[in-house]
């Protein structure tokens, strides 16, 4: 039932003003802050561009669906949020709060159910696009994607996108016609059944896409590159004033997705990353000076080996992006394996693709070589290391037995089904994404902060990075888990 635009209810589910919660603490005898002011980031809404008489609200089919029970406190309201940052320092004094104050609390609309929706289920056409390289759990999130929208809202045109950005306007493949029964077993297969690319992001032929389909809500699951073009997708149809709801869906197997806790599918690589570094250990202890080395995904950011080396507890050294390494002299990487052979006979590294990249030598042609869309192509570290490792030795130690085993997991790592932990996560972020878009949020990703889920402004999301920082505390964990060098020069 279409309920009348009162102007003020919108505006009150609007009102993000959260604004200065109060002064900052100034009891000098006390330097804790008992409060600070809340800086919400905004998620757009519909009724940012579009006129509320134009627009129809109706109440969440939720009240009627026999499975809920709606009771009080179950839908959120804006006034709901999710605080950025749990983990405080009370002892500065603070006399000011500007918004970049790291004391100012940031905070997020919470991720649920709303009572009033934007969309009626009977008119919502729902499109799903996966975008990128490969994640454990894509499946998944499309699957929940179509039974949440079919189950919780009884939407009944739910399509997929094929093959990344290109499917929207793709003349061969047509929009996949998808309903429960044929997602069925989704989430158990690796992959994504929808098909993913890079590259063939054309933006206006794929919101001229979005228009002729007359799709009005729009699934969009991918990395950081994926991101950024949701962004742009976004900017089009505001531009363009259409009524359509646009999500995007955080998916990267690196982790290198920035302000969510972490990304669907990691936790699952990081554990067939341990099957990886067991046959390394296994391959090191059998030989003679055995050395094993295993190079895991990690573009730009160590977050799998960074995880897979605390996890596993073998491995001797761990080199990542973010880390810059040296082989030779005092303090390298050569000297500490010598140590180690030394010591145990045997040693494990663990090494990001990403890793020592600017070290590896490389033809003009394969300086220039870049992706469908237009990330750098590496080389590979691992052959490198390798290759590097068994001149050294022969240099170093003529005549002495010595064994390099190298093992390259990189696509068995991403290329599974989701482990149950991920599973879940999968299952809750696509529902926390259709109950944002159903609420007429759009231009946002749903993802979990500190354990809770979240909706958070789609851009901020695609400008957003998440490196190791290799002078936190995590990585001086691993570094006394490894007792490697700090490749500092002294
Ligand atoms: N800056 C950008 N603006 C618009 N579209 C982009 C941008 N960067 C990438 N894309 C598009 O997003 C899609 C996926 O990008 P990309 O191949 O970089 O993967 P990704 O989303 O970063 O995932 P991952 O790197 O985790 O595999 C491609 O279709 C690409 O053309
Ligand atoms: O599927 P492709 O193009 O080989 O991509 C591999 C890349 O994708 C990722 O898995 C995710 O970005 C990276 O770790 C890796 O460099
Ligand atoms: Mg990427």
């Amino acid at each position: 039932m279409a309920l009348s635009n009162s102007k003020r209810e919108v505006e009150e589910s609007n009102n993000n003003n959260l604004g200065t919660a109060g002064e900052p603490n100034r009891n000098t005898n006390s330097p804790s802050i008992s409060f600070s002011p809340v800086n919400l980031k905004k998620v757009p809404h519909l009724t940012d561009y579009l006129q509320l008489e134009n627009l129809k609200i109706y109440t969440n089919p939720l009240d009627q669906n026999r499975f809920f029970h709606p009771s009080h406190g179950f839908y959120f309201s804006p006034s709901d949020v999710i605080l950025r940052q749990i983990v405080y320092d009370l002892s500065s004094a603070c006399e000011a709060f500007s918004d970049s104050d790291p004391r100012v609390h940031v905070a997020y609309h919470r991720a649920g159910p709303r009572k009033q929706i934007f969309f009626e289920p009977k008119n919502t056409r729902a499109a799903i696009v996966t975008c990128g390289g490969l994640c454990p759990g894509l499946n998944t999130v499309i699957r929940e994607l179509v039974v949440g929208l079919w189950e919780l809202y009884g939407v009944r045109q739910i399509f997929g996108i094929q093959a990344g950005y290109r499917g929207f306007y793709s003349t061969t493949r047509n929009p996949l016609v998808l309903n429960p029964k044929m997602v069925r077993g989704w989430h158990k297969l690796g992959g994504t059944v929808l098909e993913t690319s890079r590259g063939g992001f054309d933006l206006h032929q794929i919101v001229d896409a979005i228009q002729t389909n007359a799709f009005n809500q729009v699934y969009i699951i991918g990395g950081d590159g994926t991101m950024r073009g949701a962004v742009e997708i976004f900017d089009e149809i505001q531009r363009r004033k259409l009524n359509v709801g646009v999500v995007g869906i955080p998916k990267t197997v690196d982790n290198d997705v920035g302000i969510i806790d972490r990304s669907f599918g990691f936790q699952t690589a990081v554990e067939m990353a341990q099957q990886a570094i067991n046959a390394a250990h296994v391959e090191a202890e059998s030989a003679v000076n055995g050395i094993g080395l295993v190079k895991l995904m990690g573009r730009s950011t160590g977050h799998i080996a960074l995880h897979a080396t605390l996890s596993s507890r073998d491995v001797d050294c761990c080199l990542i992006p973010e880390m810059e390494f040296y082989l030779e002299g005092k303090g390298g990487l050569f000297e500490f394996l010598d140590n180690r052979l030394k010591e145990n006979g045997h040693a494990v590294l663990v090494v990001a693709e990403g890793a020592g990249q600017n070290m590896i030598p490389r033809t003009a042609a394969q300086t220039e070589e870049r992706d469908e869309s237009g990330n750098l192509v590496f080389l590979d570290v691992g052959s490198w290391l390798k290759t590097e490792l068994k001149k050294w030795w022969a240099r170093d130690h003529p005549g002495e037995l010595f064994t390099v085993k190298y093992i390259d997991p990189t696509y068995m790592i991403r290329a599974v089904p989701a482990n149950a932990t991920d599973n879940l996560y999968c299952t809750l972020l696509a529902h926390s994404a259709i109950h944002g878009v159903m609420a007429g949020y759009t231009g946002f990703v749903s993802g979990p902060i500190n354990g809770n889920y979240a909706y958070i402004p789609l851009e901020d999301v695609a400008q957003a990075t998440n490196a190791v920082n290799t002078k936190d505390h995590k990585w001086a964990w691993v570094r006394t888990v490894t007792n490697q060098p700090d490749f500092v020069k002294s």
